[in-house]
C-alpha cells in the first residue's frame, strides 16, 4: 500500500517537473515573440473578436476606459485559428495594437465548408439563428425546416421572422400567415413584421437584445432591409471596416460583428447568410424535426427509411396528426438531398 502510495506520488513529482519545464519554455518562447513584436506588453484583458483578417484579427476593448475602441492584434502561434465572435485573453502593446494571449471557451460554433471541401469555423458564440422568409420570393417549406435543422444541430435558438407582412393582405399570398403560425405551434418564437412599413420591428429589436443573432434566409426576403432599419448608422456597417484594413479586400467575404443600438449584437457576411445548407447527418436531419423525436426509435424496423414499411412509427404518426404531413414531405425532401448513403 504505502510502496504504491510512493510510487504516484513520484509519478505525480516527474509529471509535474514535466509540466514545469514545457511552462518555462513556453513562456521563454512568449518573451521571444514577444520581443519581437515590439517589446513591453500591458496586463492581460478580456476582448471580444468583431472581424478577422488572416493572422490579424480586431477585439474590442471590453475593461478600461478604452472599453468599446478596436485594435488590431496578432495571435499567439500555440492558439487555435479565431473567429468572429471569440472571446480572448489579450495584451495591449505601445502602438494601439495587441496579442492576444488566450482563447476562452466557445460556447457554440458556426462552421463552413471552405474551398477543399472541409468544414472551418467561421463565427463563435452565436445563440440566436433569424430565419427570414416572406410571401415573395415564394418561400420553400424545406429551405425553412433546413435552417431549423441547422440551428438544432449548432445549438442555436432559432427565430421565424415572417417579413412583407404588407403582402399577406392579398389573396395569393394569405396562406403564409398559416405556416408561420404552424411553427408557432411546434413550439418556435415567431414574429411577423414588415421592414417596410416598420410594422413588428419593436418586437424584432427586442427579441434580439440580449444574443448573438445570425440573419439567414432566401435572396430577397429582406433581410439587408431588416439589418438597414436595425442598424441605423451605416458607417458602422460598411464604411468603418474597408477603413480600417486600408484595402478593403476582405470587406465582403470576413464575418463581421457589430452591436444592435437597441442591445444584442449581429454577426454577418455573405457566408454566414448561408449557413445550415450543407453537412447534415442523417441522424441529425431527423433529430432536427423537433416533434419527430417522441417517435425516433419506436419503428418495428431498426433501418427504417420512413417511406413506406410497415410498423413505421413516423409514418402512424402522420397518420393520427401528430406530425403534419408538410413537414414529413419537408424532411424527405432534405433527405433526399443529403449526400452520405
Ligand atoms: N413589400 C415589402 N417589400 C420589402 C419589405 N422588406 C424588404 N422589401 C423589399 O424586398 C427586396 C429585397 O430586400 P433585401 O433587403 O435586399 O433582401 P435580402 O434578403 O437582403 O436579399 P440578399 O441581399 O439577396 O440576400 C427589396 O426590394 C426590398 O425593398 C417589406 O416589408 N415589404
Ligand atoms: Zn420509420
Amino acid at each position: 500500500m504505502a510502496k504504491r502510495n510512493l510510487t504516484r506520488r513520484q509519478k505525480w513529482r516527474i509529471e509535474k517537473i514535466q509540466e514545469e519545464r514545457s511552462a518555462r519554455a513556453n513562456r521563454r518562447g512568449e518573451r521571444a515573440e514577444e520581443t519581437l513584436l515590439g517589446g513591453d506588453l500591458g496586463p492581460e484583458q478580456e476582448g471580444l473578436v468583431i472581424a478577422h483578417f488572416g493572422v490579424q484579427v480586431d477585439v474590442e476593448v471590453l475593461e478600461g476606459e478604452d472599453r468599446g475602441q478596436v485594435r488590431r492584434c496578432h495571435r499567439r502561434a500555440n492558439l487555435p485559428a479565431l473567429v468572429t465572435g471569440d472571446r480572448v485573453v489579450w495584451r495591449a502593446d505601445n502602438q494601439q495594437s495587441g496579442v492576444i494571449v488566450a482563447l476562452q471557451p466557445r460556447r457554440t460554433e458556426l462552421y463552413r465548408p471552405d474551398h477543399r471541401g472541409q468544414l472551418k469555423p467561421v463565427a463563435a458564440n452565436v445563440d440566436r439563428l433569424v430565419i427570414v422568409f416572406a410571401p415573395l420570393p415564394q418561400p420553400h417549406r424545406n429551405l425553412i425546416d433546413r435552417y431549423l435543422v441547422a440551428a438544432e444541430q449548432a445549438g442555436l435558438e432559432p427565430l421565424l421572422v415572417l417579413n412583407k407582412a404588407d403582402l399577406l393582405a392579398q389573396p395569393e399570398h394569405a396562406q403564409i400567415r398559416g405556416w408561420l403560425d404552424d411553427y408557432a405551434a411546434l413550439g418556435y418564437r415567431t414574429l411577423c413584421l414588415s421592414a417596410d412599413s416598420g410594422n413588428g420591428l419593436d418586437q424584432l429589436r427586442e427579441e434580439l437584445r440580449g444574443h448573438v443573432n445570425v440573419f439567414v434566409g432566401q435572396s430577397g426576403v429582406g433581410k439587408s432591409s431588416l439589418i438597414n432599419a436595425l442598424l441605423p448608422d451605416a458607417d458602422l456597417r460598411v464604411g468603418a471596416l474597408s477603413e480600417m484594413t486600408g484595402k478593403g479586400t476582405h470587406t465582403t467575404t470576413t464575418a463581421r460583428l457589430f452591436h444592435f443600438p437597441a442591445g444584442g449584437d449581429l454577426i454577418d457576411s455573405p457566408g454566414i447568410r448561408e449557413f445550415g445548407l450543407t453537412h447534415i447527418s442523417h441522424a441529425d436531419l431527423l433529430e432536427g424535426f423537433i416533434e419527430f423525436r417522441p417517435f425516433l426509435g419506436h419503428c418495428r424496423f431498426r433501418d427504417c427509411q420512413h417511406v413506406h414499411e410497415p410498423g413505421c412509427a413516423l409514418l402512424d404518426a402522420v397518420a393520427s396528426g401528430a406530425i403534419s404531413a408538410g413537414r414529413m414531405e419537408s424532411y424527405r425532401h432534405i433527405r433526399g438531398s443529403l449526400t452520405e448513403d
